[in-house]
């Protein structure tokens, strides 16, 4: 289908809750306008839920727990999860469409990435959850212990606007996997493909009340982490948020695995392949408009290579076309919402204050009477106490700073409390594998970024996240273990 025809075909939908396989308003039939970043009109109205909602949406998949679902075999279990992988991808226009409104990310970008994630996110865990495997030890003529999982129970999912889809499936499809019941809390910005995922999760054979779904803001999110009738919380979201939700969730003792904020680096020595630097070095700061949290947004250059880099980081950026995320030639879209966009923009001013030199950008992007677009910025001058070098601004904005020596540029990349993703370029192997056991960060890609394979550890440390998704460790956060000793 083509772009312009996906976008008079498609229409925005309206979003209720999702309860026992029934969408449903919020119990006070309140809710929210849901706006289009990139034309600011309104797409629809979300419903606003609150306790009442939430209690309901809990109770239900505390019951469905016991049920169908909790006695389902494994291998049928796994053919529902490959079912919504394939009603994903039957729907993908439909959902990339829907994902472009909401976040103004390009369509294209809907379409290449999230989309296919998606669908990937449910292929890949019901291959997994088929040939999963626990510990078993023999002590010597004394015990056989071998351990059992079980499913946690009730998980709360919480999450945020920049890759909605994506990163909602990215939870649900093991925690289903792993035989939980669900309660998605979609980010208030982008509600409407977690709205069409509820209903391809019944169509695929989801029994009622095993996944269910509400809207709403933070108090919303609130409701859940503090419920008591909720065993675990997975979120991806602002640090700050973490940090409420770990309290909410403490007095219930309830698991958690967080993905929180990044302020990621590229480190690129001079020896470096610089082709594939200025790409992957394009993608890794202006993918998505920069709201990935695995964006590099500080990007540090061994000084004999500086001014190259810059020249042709310089050049290729300023031929980026921003603008309306149903034209396939746009690179960057909308950012997510008015207040984002004046957060996004607010930097830009401090950038300005602390001396800074943009190289390309620095404002919001002209030509736009409606909608939040701002110019790719290339930020240099900047020291190492700069507000900029160090907050995560989540936009089409980085800074780039000289270095000389290894060790002065390991100790920069440490220097803050995130820890989650470190690209590092450079074609010393020794000097690779040296530098990537001692950067602090949860992932390190060498030679390139965002390279995924989802058997491999995901996550961040420091206040980047607690615990890793993917594979074994999604299985082992989504479970519970028991390990039973046999007497011989
Ligand atoms: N993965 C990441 O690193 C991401 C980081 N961000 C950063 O966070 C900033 C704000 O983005 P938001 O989506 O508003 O992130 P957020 O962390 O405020 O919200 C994420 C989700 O948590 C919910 N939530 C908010 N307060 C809550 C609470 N007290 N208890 C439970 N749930 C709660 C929200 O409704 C939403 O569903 C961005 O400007 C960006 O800097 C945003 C998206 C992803
Ligand atoms: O799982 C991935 O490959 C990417 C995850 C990205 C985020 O969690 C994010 O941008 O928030």
């Amino acid at each position: 289908m083509q772009l312009t025809e996906a976008k008079a075909t498609v229409k925005p939908i309206d979003c209720s809750h999702y309860i026992e396989g029934q969408y449903v308003k919020a119990s006070n039939e309140n809710t929210f306008e849901n706006v289009n970043p990139a034309t600011e009109e309104v797409l629809g109205v979300v419903a606003k839920g609150g306790k009442e909602d939430v209690d309901q949406a809990v109770g239900v998949a505390r019951k469905a727990l016991k049920g169908e679902w909790g006695n389902m075999p494994t291998k049928q279990r796994s053919q529902i999860l490959r079912k919504i992988g394939d009603l994903i991808l039957e729907r993908k226009s439909e959902l990339a469409t829907l994902e472009s409104l909401d976040t103004g990310k390009p369509l294209w970008l809907a379409n290449k990435v999230d989309i296919d994630r998606a669908a990937n996110n449910f292929h890949f865990f019901a291959d997994y959850m088929t040939s999963m495997g626990t510990e078993s030890y023999q002590q010597d003529d004394v015990a056989i212990h071998y351990a059992v999982r079980r499913p946690v129970g009730v998980v709360g999912l919480i999450n945020p606007w920049n890759l909605p889809l994506f990163l909602m499936t990215w939870k649900l499809a093991p925690a289903l996997a792993a035989g939980n019941t669900a309660v998605m809390k979609p980010s208030e910005e982008t509600p409407m493909t977690a709205t069409v995922l509820a209903e391809i999760c019944k169509e695929a054979g989801v029994p009622d009340g095993v996944v269910n779904m509400v809207h709403g803001f933070g108090d919303a999110g609130a409701a859940i982490s503090s419920h008591e009738d909720v065993d675990a919380i997975a979120f991806t979201g602002e640090t700050v948020t973490g940090s409420e939700i770990m309290k909410s969730a403490a007095p219930t003792l309830k698991k958690l695995s967080f993905e929180m904020g990044g302020k990621n680096p590229n480190i690129i020595f001079a020896d470096a392949d610089m082709d594939d630097v200025i790409d992957t070095t394009m993608r890794s700061s202006f993918i998505n408009q920069g709201e990935v949290c695995l964006c590099g947004s500080r990007i540090y250059v061994e000084r004999s290579a500086y001014d190259e880099f810059l020249e042709r980081f310089a050049a290729k950026t300023k031929e980026l076309k921003v603008g309306d995320p149903f034209d396939d030639t746009t690179n960057v879209g909308a950012l997510i919402s008015e207040e984002h966009y004046k957060k996004v923009l607010g930097y830009l001013d401090i950038a300005k204050e602390e001396g800074g030199t943009f190289l390309t950008g620095g404002k919001a992007a002209e030509g736009f009477d409606k909608g939040y677009f701002v110019e790719p910025t290339i930020i240099t001058g900047l020291g190492k106490d700069s507000r900029c070098v160090n907050e995560e601004i989540f936009g089409p904005v980085v800074t780039v700073v000289p270095f000389d020596e290894e060790e002065e540029v390991l100790e920069q990349v440490n220097d803050t409390h995130y820890g989650l993703a470190a690209s590092l370029w450079t074609s010393n192997i020794k000097r690779a594998t040296r530098l990537s056991a001692q950067i602090e960060t949860g992932i390190v890609w060498v030679n390139t970024w965002f390279l995924r394979d989802l058997r491999t550890p995901f996550g961040g440390m420091k206040h980047s996240g607690i615990g890793r998704e993917g594979g074994m460790h999604s299985f082992d956060f989504y479970s519970e273990l028991t390990n039973i000793t046999v007497k011989m």
